[in-house]
């Protein structure tokens, strides 16, 4: 069957600030309280959708929740009107303010993960929720991710969306962000390759930093998407490279059908595991980063890993890739040489999306791939698909409603929250999605 990957990128939303919440992802902590520019963050992640669409890869959008998050303020015990709560916390906790006003929901490469329907037992495309246990800022993401991609993907003949995790360590889940799939044409049959970064009760785990998903949550994830057994493989990411500050995989692999990138510490026993992607995936080809020629440190600072990578009709792919990799000299050689050598990647394409990469966020932390049949396109929100006109009324609405400066202070301001639910609820008219929003319950 004919198919093809979509890519869903999140749009930041109107809070997006730095407030240092995520212990184990270096940018997080190390641009902590700096200030930001929601206004230039969105319009950063817009250019790369338009930038990809107009280049032929199909691109589609999924919006930002709605913050400060005043139901989880009120659940722990904040009362009064929206503003007085919300007042309340930013006098008394304000790092709880700010966790609930995150907008990290725009890295939705940590949304769902994704099954496409050749790989599944009933033949409709799965996405379970991510329950994003580990950090409190992000596990507040399920339920509104839940209405959104049920808003998107709203045909049950074709889609099925699965509610999250139960919400508890065991059984830590972070989505595609964990999760490479390899194979031939999109539309055949792939592996589904899960990492996880420890197994409760077994083997070994990082010292120093959390591992945020758990074979246990791996495992469920393939159950509730119906993978077909044969089609699956579990690995573990290698605790050391937890400790540097891969705190997901995708900051230190990417997979596009028969390909993967990825840096020689990536995995545990990684020669025993691509012996068997080699036995398993026809014409399986490892493009193997040693240590040499990049540290691990440089590859946590630069993102040359958090890429995309993209196949183009004719077989060739294109890696796109953050600005950082561009300016580090030792990154940007190793890269050169890569497009220079015989393998399918032929192009690199650079992006500014400084304002995300501050908070660790990289191109592929921004989407979430969800390979589509010629079908299944038809059948999702043609509202959400980015073209011409839509990426001119989101620049507009972002020019509307955004402020182009923001730090942990102006948290508190009710005009804020005032703000966001006008500019939500305007782009969910936009986007066609119905009420998704606790504000419009
Ligand atoms: N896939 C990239 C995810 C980045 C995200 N950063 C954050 O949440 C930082 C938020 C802050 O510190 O303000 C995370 O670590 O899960």
């Amino acid at each position: 069957m004919k198919a093809r990957e979509v890519n869903f990128d999140g749009l930041v939303g109107l809070t997006h600030h730095y407030a240092g919440l995520s212990f184990g992802n270096e940018a997080s902590t190390k641009h902590r309280f700096q200030i930001s520019n929601p206004r230039l963050a969105a319009k950063q992640g817009l250019l790369k959708m338009k930038a990809l669409a107009d280049a032929g890869f199909p691109q589609a959008v999924i919006p930002p929740q709605e913050r400060p998050n005043v139901g989880v303020l009120r659940q722990l015990g904040f009362t009064g009107t929206d503003e007085q709560v919300v007042e309340k916390a930013g006098t008394q906790m304000p790092q709880l303010l700010s966790a609930a006003s995150s907008a990290s929901s725009m890295w939705v490469a940590n949304a769902a993960t994704v099954a496409p329907s050749a790989d599944t037992l009933d033949g409709k495309v799965h996405l379970t929720v991510a329950n994003l246990n580990n950090k409190f800022h992000r596990a507040s993401e399920a339920g509104t991710t839940e209405q959104v991609l049920r808003a998107i993907f709203r045909d049950e003949s074709r889609f099925s969306v699965h509610t999250a995790l139960p919400q508890v360590a065991m059984f830590g889940d972070e989505g595609a962000a964990n999760h490479n799939r390899l194979g031939g044409d999109y539309g055949e049959p792939g592996l589904q390759l899960f990492i996880y970064g420890r197994d409760e009760g077994a083997g070994r785990a990082p010292a120093r930093y959390p591992a945020r998903q758990t074979l246990a949550a791996s495992q469920a994830v393939a159950r509730l998407n119906q993978v077909n057994p044969g089609q699956l493989i579990f690995a573990q990411q290698n605790p050391l490279v937890i400790d540097q500050g891969v705190f997901h995989n995708d900051v230190i692999a990417v997979s596009n059908r028969q390909v993967l990138f990825c840096h020689e510490q990536a995995f545990v026993d990684q020669p025993a595991l691509l012996q068997s992607l080699r036995d398993r995936v026809p014409g399986f080809m490892p493009i193997v980063v040693p240590t040499g020629a990049v540290p691990v440190q440089d590859a946590v600072a630069t993102y040359l890993f958090n890429s995309q990578l993209l196949s183009r009709d004719d077989g060739s792919m294109m890696l796109v890739l953050p600005q950082e990799s561009q300016n580090h000299p030792g990154v940007w050689r190793y890269l050169s040489q890569l497009v220079a050598e015989d393998n399918p990647i032929s192009e690199l394409r650079v992006f500014d999306l400084r304002e995300s990469m501050a908070n660790g966020g990289g191109p592929a932390c921004l989407r979430l791939r969800v390979v589509l049949t010629t079908e299944e396109q038809r059948a999702v929100n043609p509202a959400v698909m980015m073209n011409d006109t839509l990426f001119n009324t989101l620049n507009d609405w972002v020019d509307r409603y955004y402020r182009d400066r923001l730090t942990q202070a102006d948290l508190i301001d009710p005009l804020l929250l005032r703000e966001g639910r006008e500019a939500l609820d305007a782009l969910t008219r936009i986007l066609q999605l119905g009420s998704v929003y606790p504000f419009q319950q």
